[in-house]
Formats: C-alpha cells, structure tokens, sequence
C-alpha cells in the first residue's frame, strides 16, 4: 500500500469522527533493547463522545495519546485529527496545529505561577494572537465553577481549583479534542469526581470531544466509551461503562493476558 492510498478500513474518512489513528506502531529503540509500544492500532474518537483508555502499566496508553496528539511520531500507520494527517504537516504546523485544534490536560497541572487563572486560562489565545471569545470563555468559566477565583494565582487555589483551570485552558480554544492523561491522578476522590463531572459536561453541553488515559474504573465510569489496551494491541472495548463492569473486565484481561 502507498503512502496515498485508502487503507482497507478508514476510521479518519468517516464524517463526525473528532480524531483517528490507523494501523498506529510505534516502536522505542534497537536490539536488546526494541519495545514495541504500539502495534498496529486503529481507532477513532468520535466527535461529542467521551472516551477512557485502559489497560496495565506499560501497555502503551500514554504512547497512543502522545501519537495521537502529535506530541510524538509513529514508526508506521497514520494519524488525523478531523481531515488532517499529521505526517503532512512540518514541524511548525504541527505546533500551530496542536495549539489551535487540540486541547491538553496533564496529571500535573502545568500552570504558571506568575499568571492569574484567567491569563492562564487565556495563554493559548494570547500566545496565537487571537482574542479569546468572550461569550464561550464566560460559558466555560461558569461551568467549571471558576468565576470567583479568577485573579487568583495557582498558589492561592487548591488542586482541584488548578485543574479546574487547566480544563477550562483546554476548552477555551474550542479544541477539536481533548486528550488528558490522568487529568485526576494528583487529585482526592473529591476533586477528582468534580474534575471528571466538568469534562463529561463539557462532552454533554458543549459538544467536546475527550480521550482521557486512567488507571481508575471510577474515572473510566464518566466516559461513554473505554477502550482496553495490552501490550499495544487494542483488545476490547466498552459502552456506556460503569466501574463495576470496567474492575470486571480488567481483572479478566489481567487473568487473560498472565495465562495466555
Ligand atoms: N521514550 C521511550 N523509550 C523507550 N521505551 C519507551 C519510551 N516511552 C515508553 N516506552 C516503553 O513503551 C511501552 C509503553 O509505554 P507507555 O508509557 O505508553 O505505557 P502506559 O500504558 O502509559 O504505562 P503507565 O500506565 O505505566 O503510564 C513501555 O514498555 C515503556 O517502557
């Protein structure tokens, strides 16, 4: 197959699809030391959908959101990001790219200490020049429940405050996605659940689309989707998870992959 050439199945053709990989590989050093990450992944993330990645420590979930953002470059297969391929793009489009289309929310917060919530909040737009959208940044600052503390430094807010604002950072741009990896790794189950409410409502009232990494199934019980990863092949996948059902099928891929 050319580089140009459809693959046999296309998840990035089909319209309302937010971002795609397909056949994905993504392999680290040489010899004795060659891991293969990522094996021929192929997934799409729907627009206006909610999707958390599972699976065990070292099965390539933060390697496939890397790829997938553009934050790193596959060995083979392709990435887009609505009709976008990334490996057409040079370095200084992916930049642009990144900035303007794709929205990032880390385990640690990322802010900066010297900026008030709001100027972090506004940084990406400041950075491209652009004034933010008024109406849309007042929108999301509500729904995150930020409207108070916005002259705030991060050192003046609570965790779940600093990643409240990292949220609403990410959603200002009206991102075609959001990739967040264990944006409630660093948070109490408290601020955890209201970090993981504001992203399903930003999926339910705003239309985004979310691909978070976690480790957590009561986490994984806000999306609508999961999908389980093991030793970077995607092995399984789930609707409308609860945790229950998500603990359940770790276990048996866990039983799965020791035995087979
Ligand atoms: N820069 C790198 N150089 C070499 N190997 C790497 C590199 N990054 C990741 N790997 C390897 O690739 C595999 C997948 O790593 P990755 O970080 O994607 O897994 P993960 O599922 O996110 O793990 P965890 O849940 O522990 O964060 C692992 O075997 C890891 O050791």
């Amino acid at each position: 197959m050319t580089a140009n050439s459809p693959a046999p199945y296309a998840p990035h053709t089909t319209p309302g699809i937010a971002a795609a990989a397909t056949d994905l590989t993504k392999v680290y050093g040489s010899g004795d030391t060659r891991v293969v990450a990522l094996d021929e992944v192929s997934i799409g993330f729907r627009e206006g959908e909610f999707t958390a990645v599972m699976g065990p420590s070292g099965c390539g979930k933060s390697t496939l959101m890397h790829c997938a953002a553009g934050l790193d470059s596959p060995s083979s297969g392709s990435v887009r990001i609505g009709t976008t391929e990334l490996s057409t793009l040079g370095d200084r489009q992916l930049t642009q790219l990144r900035r303007d289309r794709i929205g990032f929310i880390f385990q640690a917060f990322n802010l900066l200490p010297t900026l008030t919530a709001l100027e972090n909040i506004t940084l990406p737009a400041t950075i491209a020049g652009r004034r933010p959208d008024q109406q849309w940044l007042d929108r999301v600052v509500a729904m995150v429940g930020l409207s108070q503390r916005l002259g705030h430094r991060p050192a003046q807010l609570s965790g779940g405050q600093q990643q409240r604002v990292a949220v609403a950072r990410a959603l200002a741009a009206r991102p075609a996605i959001i990739f967040g990896d264990e944006p409630t790794g660093n948070l109490d189950s408290r601020a955890g659940a209201e970090v993981l409410g504001f992203l399903r409502d930003s999926v339910r009232e705003l239309g985004q689309t979310v691909v978070m990494v976690t480790h957590d199934p009561v986490a994984a019980g806000y999306a609508d989707r999961v999908v389980f990863l093991t030793d970077g092949r995607l092995v399984d996948e789930m609707t409308r998870p609860t945790p229950d059902r998500v603990l359940d099928r770790m276990k048996a891929l866990d039983t799965h992959s020791h035995t087979s």
